[in-house]
């Protein structure tokens, strides 16, 4: 996956290693191996899956987690930035590793005990992760796993998911 991944220094803002994932996605072989492995932590160690829906976060999220619903056979849902969804819903603002946002999900996308897998491509400081776990909860679901192609290791992420496992198919 290294080489599918293309560093980009001082993007979007100076002193940021922007990991670039366009390059695996434009790979059959690289992006099928990527969703096959994410979607594993939507199993458990007998290959059932223990999910009811996935999450993906915008834009990037969507792209990884789409793919991941279907290969474990569940619904997706998107957790798109403010201003995109069209009916009532979820909203919780965050930090994340190069600025401020809002993300926001439909009310009714997780149900009251619903199981949720989390997938995104880079966990940096965490807050995109950690806002989205606040979402799920505010639904009254369970974030049973976090997915992600890459985990920053400097910026300590994991740290924000408390009891949330998360995998990472490489740490940077
Ligand atoms: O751990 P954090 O510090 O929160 O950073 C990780 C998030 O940052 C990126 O998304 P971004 O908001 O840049 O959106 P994009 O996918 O639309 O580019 C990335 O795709 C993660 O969602
Ligand atoms: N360094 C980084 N590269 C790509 N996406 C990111 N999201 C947050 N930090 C990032």
């Amino acid at each position: 996956m290294h080489r599918l991944v293309k560093d980009v220094h001082d993007y979007p803002e100076p002193g940021v290693v922007f990991k670039d994932i366009t390059p695996l996605l434009a790979d059959h072989d690289g992006f099928h191996a990527s969703i096959l492995a994410l979607a594993d932590a939507g199993r458990d160690a007998s290959g059932e899956v223990v999910v009811d829906k996935v999450l993906g976060m915008e834009a990037r999220g969507f792209i990884l987690g789409a793919p991941v619903a279907l290969n474990l056979e569940t619904g997706f849902v998107p957790v798109r930035k403010a201003g995109k969804l069209p009916r009532a819903l979820l909203a919780q603002a965050y930090s994340l590793e190069y600025g401020e946002a809002t993300l926001e999900m439909h009310a009714d996308a997780v149900s009251p005990g619903d199981r949720v897998l989390l997938v995104d491509d880079v966990l940096a400081t965490g807050g995109t992760m950690a806002a989205t776990c606040r979402l799920v909860e505010a639904a009254g679901g369970v974030v049973v796993g976090a997915a992600v192609l890459m985990e920053l290791g400097s910026l300590s992420g994991r740290d924000s998911l408390g009891d949330v496992p998360c995998t990472s198919l490489a740490v940077i």
